[in-house]
């Protein structure tokens, strides 16, 4: 767990309540309600199809629930609070025209919060090459440097939705404790949709296990592991 002294044990950072979704009258989202606080690294965890990137995508604001409350620091989730939120897409696309530097000079023009001193940090840390044009990267390279455009803003909510697709064992490993794990002090909030549960399980504060549509369980990792189990047992006990 983080340290208790800059984590935020009031307002959560995200509240979700009763929270459904349809899509071409398919129920994507029922009944959803969780809350995560602030500060905290959180790990959002299911099967394929279970719903996590509708409910990230519906804390972006750009897309709206049929019935329900998503509130981001107490107030209503809206487009006008994207300036708040770091969100790495499941199916975002970089403009394959440019070279990956091009890119984070867009970039830093574009975010009021960028941080240029992080940004060059995390470049050597992710081994992204600014000469090379986006077009010509491969998957873990464009991941990296989606990572890398998320990670050098100064939002206070981080949502990374898959964020380690394509990215070789050795180096999800690395970017999760050198690269996430560093930046997770605290003092930002965090939740990450991802299947790379080993890589990830010693970073997480909490998990949010969901199914189906529907909230399976949502436990303090240190808690699970006072009584004995691990982030994957408990994934595997929910849903074997
Ligand atoms: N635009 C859409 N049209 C039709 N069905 C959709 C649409 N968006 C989502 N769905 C359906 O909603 C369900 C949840 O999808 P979602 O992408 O949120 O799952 P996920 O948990 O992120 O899955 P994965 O781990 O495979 O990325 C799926 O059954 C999906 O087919």
């Amino acid at each position: 767990m983080r340290n208790e002294e800059t984590r935020n044990l009031g307002t959560p950072a995200i509240r979700f309540k009763n929270v459904e979704v349809k899509v071409k009258r398919k129920r994507v989202l029922a009944d959803v309600s969780f809350e995560i606080e602030a500060g905290c690294l959180a790990g959002l965890l299911g099967p394929n199809g279970a719903g996590k990137s509708t409910l990230m995508r519906l804390m972006t604001g750009l897309m709206v629930p049929d019935r329900g409350d998503v509130e981001l620091f107490g107030r209503p989730a809206d487009p006008s609070r994207l300036g708040e939120v770091s969100f790495l897409p499941d199916r975002g696309q970089l403009p394959a025209h440019l070279t990956a530097g091009e890119w984070l000079g867009f970039a830093a023009r574009l975010y009021p919060d960028w941080d240029g001193a992080r940004e060059a940090e995390l470049a050597e840390k992710l081994g992204v090459e600014r000469s090379k044009r986006i077009g010509s990267l491969s998957r873990g390279e464009e991941a990296r440097l989606q990572l890398l455009t998320c990670l050098s803003r100064q939002a206070p909510l981080i949502i990374l939705d898959e964020p380690f697709t394509g990215v070789d064992l050795l180096s999800r490993e690395r970017i999760a404790s050198a690269v996430v794990g560093d930046m997770a002090d605290g003092r930002r909030t965090f939740l990450i949709a991802t299947h790379d549960i080993r890589e990830m399980e010693q970073l997480f504060d909490r998990i949010v296990l969901i199914g189906d549509g529907t909230i399976r369980g949502s436990y303090e990792v240190d808690e699970l592991r006072s009584s004995g189990r691990s982030v994957e047992s408990c994934y595997r006990e929910v849903f074997a």
